[in-house]
């Protein structure tokens, strides 16, 4: 059996008030949607396996190699955060080219990857736009080719498709498959949507008060009427 691309065994994080606790292997080259109700450890458990959130205890290992230690920077991790996280000074291009070296030193290569990274999202010829003149989908469009130039195997999406409406959010899916699939990456994205699932995980996790309450395919998951969260989350509530 390979490595899986993501191994959390007994890890524990303690905030003020809260402790988590997450155990869970992901294969490598899965797509799998982590769902729950708002504060089940979601955007947590992104952090710890990104490393913006070291464990009290426990173990990550990221294709076998234990990641103590290891800085964000150092992991074989993209993030791209609800938020998208574009400099509002900087111009698309630059944007995209700060996930091949931060300090924007890019060689003919380089650029050539920023324009290639564009295409494929189907933004070609923003390149000189400054994010602000974009739409929503436009702005998670840049992030995700950010995201794309870096080559990182691991790719975490936190609610990708929150800021757009049904047709985009269609579309947003379709784009993420097929880069999923052209990448081979292992990809794990937050959703609050059943419908989410459907179009793009092959796996999904669910969490609730800060731990995993299952781990199970996406056909087995969406059929589901128990447990009582997971009906919730389904629509199922009245049943
Ligand atoms: N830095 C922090 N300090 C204290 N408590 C925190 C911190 N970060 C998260 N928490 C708490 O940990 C729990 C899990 O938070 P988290 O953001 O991971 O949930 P989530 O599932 O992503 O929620 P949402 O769907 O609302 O984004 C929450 O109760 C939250 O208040």
């Amino acid at each position: 059996m390979p490595d899986p691309a993501i191994f959390l065994a007994d890890v524990t994080v303690r905030f003020a008030e809260k402790r988590l606790a997450f155990d869970c292997a992901i294969p490598a080259g899965a797509a799998v949607a982590v769902a729950g109700p708002s504060g089940a450890g979601k955007s947590t458990l992104f952090n710890v396996i990104a490393g913006f959130e070291r464990p009290a205890s426990g173990r990550v290992t990221l294709f076998g190699e234990d990641m103590a230690g290891r800085d964000p920077a150092e992991r074989p991790v993209s993030v791209v955060f609800q938020d998208n996280n574009l400099f509002a000074h900087l111009s698309v291009a630059d944007n995209i080219g700060l996930g091949i070296d931060p300090g924007l030193k890019l060689d003919a290569a380089g650029r050539q990857a920023v324009e290639a990274a564009l295409a494929r999202v189907g933004l070609a010829g923003y390149g000189k736009r400054l994010p602000g003149s974009l739409s929503g989908g436009e702005r998670q469009r840049v992030a995700l080719a950010r995201a794309l130039v870096r080559r990182r195997p691991i790719l975490l999406l936190d609610e990708p498709f929150a800021a757009l409406d049904p047709a985009m959010r269609a579309d947003m899916a379709r784009l993420i498959a097929e880069l999923h699939a052209e990448t081979k990456s292992t990809l794990l994205f937050i959703t609050h949507q059943p419908e989410d699932i459907g179009r793009l995980a092959e796996r999904v996790l669910f969490l609730e008060a800060g731990a995993v309450l299952l781990d199970t395919s996406a056909e087995d998951f969406l059929a589901r009427l128990d447990p009582p969260a997971v009906a919730k989350f389904l629509g199922h509530s009245g049943i």
